[in-house]
């Protein structure tokens, strides 16, 4: 089925919900490629590696130009015009979602991670379901590779979960670091990111129930949730501005040399999150205009948002907004509010 596959997202969106197993084929004598279900391909090199990438999309099924990045790479791998050195898991996390044109079907995909999927309602539609059998790729790809964690300890696991923000941001491209109790920043991937692009790193202050925090958390992973601009529908994407992050990508998939220059924080934006407000009540309201970007910052005793007769104040000097959005369940997380990092502890 997937050699002489014309597309594999089409491939993928065609087959939605899940798709048999293929056996695993050898493709130009060099590279092992394995489809594990829809959306679900690995490529690993014959003559070994030292490093086991995870690559997620679409797991917001309206942010596209990620999908789109991430299936041309796919394309070229399996056309023979790239060879794969390292071992590489492409996961196309929500097709329904893709296929609806929507960021969900039922719920929030990158809510459902580290076990939540079961808690609760339990698996009671396909997100919650999709997101159980996602672990488990992540979770047999990493443990086929071998022990591994961060770069300094065995195999390096890496995890780049894609996505692209509801609205316009002051950087258009940035990354969320997972919360990573007990351990340091990577200087490395932080200029990694530079290099593909991403200039700008959230240093995020607690656990979260989200993808790259799973991969962070139980695998030490290198992982990250990176933003590559604004949603655009399938097709709308200019995708001259995912030249870096491309190139990178490519770089690091066909282990060729990287070129990073030593960690320098002159050369990024680095922020904090300080605190993460939820949705309490269902008239929460923000008091700014939704084509308000990313990053824009407000001064201290600021009201910014109201809800149930309650004023929501800035409380540092100055917070900086992101990901603000209203419309989401109660109990969920409407605003992340940042202040600049001081002395983050990047090795
Ligand atoms: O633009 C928005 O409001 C949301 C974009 C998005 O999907 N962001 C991720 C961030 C995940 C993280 O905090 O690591 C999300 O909300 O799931
Ligand atoms: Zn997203």
């Amino acid at each position: 089925m997937l050699q002489g596959c014309r597309d594999f997202l089409e491939l993928t969106l065609t087959h939605p919900i899940e798709l048999d197993p293929v056996a695993p084929f050898e493709l130009g004598g060099h590279t092992r490629v394995s489809l594990w279900d829809t959306g679900v391909l690995v490529f690993e090199p014959l003559s070994g590696s030292s490093k086991d990438i995870v690559i997620s999309s679409g797991v917001h099924g309206n942010e596209t130009a990620p999908i789109e990045m991430c299936n041309s790479l796919i394309q070229d791998l399996l056309g023979g015009a790239l060879c794969a050195g390292e071992r590489v898991l492409f996961l196309i996390g929500n097709p329904p979602a893709i296929n609806n044109g929507t960021r969900i079907v039922d719920e929030n995909m990158n809510r459902l991670f580290s076990g939540e999927h079961s808690r609760g309602p339990g698996l009671c539609h396909p997100e919650r379901v999709r997101a159980k059998k996602l672990e488990a790729y992540v979770t047999r790809f990493f443990n086929e590779g071998g022990e591994g964690g961060d770069k300094s300890d065995g195999r390096h696991r890496i995890h780049y979960d894609l996505h692209t923000a509801i609205r316009g941001s002051k950087h258009e491209k940035f990354a969320i670091y997972p919360y990573r109790a007990g351990r340091a920043f990577s200087g490395e991937q932080i200029m990694f990111l530079a290099a593909a692009g991403v200039d700008t790193v959230l240093f995020h202050h607690e656990p979260t129930t989200t993808f790259s925090y799973f991969s962070s958390e139980h695998f030490r992973a290198d992982a990250f949730t990176i933003e590559l601009g604004k949603v655009f529908p399938m097709g709308q994407n200019d995708m001259s501005k995912f030249a870096d992050t491309r190139e990178m990508l490519k770089r690091l998939i066909c282990a060729e040399p990287l070129g990073l220059a030593p960690f320098d924080e002159t050369k990024v934006n680095l922020y904090q999150v300080r605190r993460v407000i939820n949705k309490q009540a269902d008239d929460f309201e923000f008091t700014f205009s939704s084509d308000v970007p990313n990053f824009t910052a407000f001064e201290k005793g600021h009201v910014i948002a109201r809800e149930a007769g309650r004023d929501i104040l800035i409380e540092a000097d100055s917070e900086a907004v992101v990901f603000p959005n209203a419309k989401v369940p109660i109990g969920q997380r409407t605003v992340i509010m940042l202040v600049p990092a001081r002395d983050p502890d990047v090795r």
